[in-house]
């Protein structure tokens, strides 16, 4: 059986910071970040990439996008090309985010499409999944998380170019978070979808969990089952409590 992999904390910067403080930010982390054992990933709007991009250069932070097309190229104003994405130094690519499911209307066939085009570009989706708070209160969520995992993830995929990220909607930017039997249940349910796609690899794909996390509740979070590190958002804004909550991560 594979072995369980190094957990991996990425931030979300979202639609935050400019060239300067942006750069700044980068090059905190990949300073901080080379004395701790887990992997790290920073992912700024699309702009900044190759600003931040040079500031973690050398260091063991990876570059990762918000989100690509899902075609290889063409007209799309204002659509980023995974080829692109991959050529400015991307290592991973967020897709399906609620945000953009929510905003941009992408569905599960959508998302499917934009991680296909991501690992035929060599980049390793990061595919979103969540419920919402009203699915969760209906106790719907482990269905509804199956229902995602299964329709996002594309046939194509490969257990080792793909992470999946577990983010409820109801707990990004809340300050809320799921109970930890909560996070243990969706997580092996996602295991358990990915073992009957990918079998044993299954063991190797990580399963992060994006939601509020803080310094304050990083270890108890990267320390539940099937939890393979973090999706960061607000928290990653700031560089000591983004590398502590890479300091949390057991070690592997
Ligand atoms: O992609 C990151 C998530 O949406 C989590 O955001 P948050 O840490 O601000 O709750």
């Amino acid at each position: 059986m594979p072995h369980r992999p190094t957990p991996l904390v990425a931030g979300n910067w979202k639609m935050n910071m400019l060239v300067a403080d942006g750069r700044a930010l980068a090059a905190e982390v990949a300073a901080g970040a080379e004395g701790l054992a887990a992997g790290f990933a920073v992912c700024p709007p699309a702009a900044l990439l190759p600003v931040v991009g040079e500031a973690i250069r050398g260091s063991k932070v990876a570059l990762g996008a918000q989100d690509c097309h899902a075609k290889a190229s063409g007209a799309h104003t204002g659509d980023h090309a995974a080829a692109l994405l991959k050529d400015v130094g991307c290592t991973y690519v967020i897709v399906g985010h609620s945000e953009r499911r929510q905003d941009h209307g992408e569905t599960d066939a959508v998302v499917a499409a934009k991680a296909e085009a991501a690992a035929a570009a060599g980049l390793v989706p990061i595919v979103c999944v969540g419920e919402t708070l009203d699915q969760y209160k209906a106790g719907e969520g482990v269905a509804v998380v199956e229902t995602q995992v299964d329709g996002s993830v594309p046939a194509s995929a490969s257990a080792d170019r793909l992470v999946v990220a577990y983010e409820p909607v109801w707990a990004i930017g809340s300050g809320l978070v799921p109970t930890t039997d909560d996070i243990r249940a969706v997580h092996g349910a996602i295991r358990a979808r990915l073992a009957a796609r990918f079998g044993d690899a299954a063991q190797g794909i990580r399963i992060l969990y994006g939601g509020s996390v803080k310094p304050g509740n990083a270890a108890e979070i990267l320390g539940v089952d099937d939890v393979d590190g973090a999706l960061v958002g607000g928290a990653s804004l700031n560089a000591a409590d983004f590398l502590a909550i890479g300091a949390a991560a057991p070690a592997r």
